[in-house]
């Protein structure tokens, strides 16, 4: 028997990508090969040469490579897909559809060829429709394709409200739910800081104004950084979901998947709770939802089948 790391593949070397490639090498969890097009495979050279050189001072030993060459992801684990074109100020995520459609569909015909055997996670945005377009477009198992928002917009959340209360953020717990857009469903019923319900701690009207800060929580950061969307955090969130993977955690994280009659959704992916572990998304966990957040959610899953529907 003979032990190796993990291979990970990145599709896609601009900021988020690179940002998860960093983390991924800090944190030894596998080795990487960045993928980008041909023309800015020299640029992705340098990010992954860039990468390598802060090994020996992170004591890192990974290796880290970049090509525009599909055949360079061959027997890769696990495969982020961060290619397509992000939002700038004023714009929908809605907006990078049908450019984004096209991008996942060309990239995940060739890892469908030369990776077949790997899991996938989907970035780019929209990122409901996008795995849905790469799952319909590889036909891997629903355990081995999924994207990337909850962890994101919880993360959000928590920080929010930890700012609010000036407590440890990691005291707090919640949970997002729904597609990753403005109608997003922070569970607030769910929400807690060191196990005490957040309602017990933040008026409703402050919690209200979090919830809707959260929902915006990208575009604030477009508006901010003026020419691009977040990519730290989304970075690490992706690495989160790498991490439960190779190291078969089995964690409960709201992740992107595939319903066909959970959460009485048909044929779409759309974030909800689930398992997350060796073999990927190992289940679904339904929770009951009263009135009021069933509308939330209906509405916020409405929107992702509109979404959807350009490009079916
Ligand atoms: N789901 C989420 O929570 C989040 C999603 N995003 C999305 O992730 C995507 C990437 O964002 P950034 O990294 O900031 O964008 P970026 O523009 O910095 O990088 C995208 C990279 O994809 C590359 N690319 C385009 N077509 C390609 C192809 N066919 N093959 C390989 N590479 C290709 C581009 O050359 C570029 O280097 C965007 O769609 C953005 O909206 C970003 C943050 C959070
Ligand atoms: O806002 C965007 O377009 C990027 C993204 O999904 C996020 O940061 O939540």
């Amino acid at each position: 028997m003979s032990f190796r790391r993990p291979r990970i593949a990145i599709i896609g070397a601009g900021h988020t990508g690179a940002t998860i490639a960093l983390m991924v090498a800090q944190k030894e969890m596998g080795d990487i090969v960045l993928v980008d097009v041909p023309e800015l495979e020299n640029t992705a050279k340098g990010k992954a040469l860039d990468i390598l050189q802060a090994g020996p001072i992170e004591k890192s030993n990974v290796q880290v490579t970049a090509t525009s060459r599909y055949e360079e992801i061959a027997h890769a684990d696990i495969v982020v897909i961060t290619a397509g074109i992000a939002r700038k100020p004023g714009m929908t995520r809605e907006d990078l559809i049908h450019t984004n459609a096209s991008i996942i569909r060309t990239v995940s015909e060739q890892i469908k060829y030369y990776a077949p055997a790997s899991y996938i996670i989907v970035l780019s945005n929209p990122v409901d429709a996008m795995t849905y377009v790469c799952l319909e477009t590889t036909g891997f198992p629903k355990n081995r394709v999924m994207g990337q928002s909850g962890i994101l917009d919880t993360a959000r959340f928590n920080t929010f409200i930890a700012q609010a209360l000036q407590l440890a953020v990691e005291d707090i717990s919640s949970f997002v739910l729904g597609g990753h857009g403005d109608e997003m469903v922070p569970l607030v019923r769910y929400t807690y800081v060191g196990g005490i319900p957040v309602e017990k701690l933040l008026p409703q009207t402050q919690i209200e104004q979090l919830v809707e800060r959260t929902r915006k929580g990208g575009g604030e950061i477009i508006e901010l950084l003026g020419n691009g969307s977040a990519y730290y955090a989304p970075a690490a969130a992706i690495v989160r979901m790498m991490e439960a993977i190779v190291k078969d955690q089995r964690k409960v994280m709201p992740i992107i998947t595939y319903l066909q009659g959970e959460y009485q959704v048909n044929n779409a992916c759309i974030g909800v709770p689930v398992v997350l572990g060796g073999n990927g998304i190992e289940s679904v966990i339904e929770l009951n939802l009263n009135e009021e957040e069933q509308k939330a959610f209906n509405h916020s899953v409405h929107q992702v089948y509109r979404t959807l529907s350009y490009i079916k």
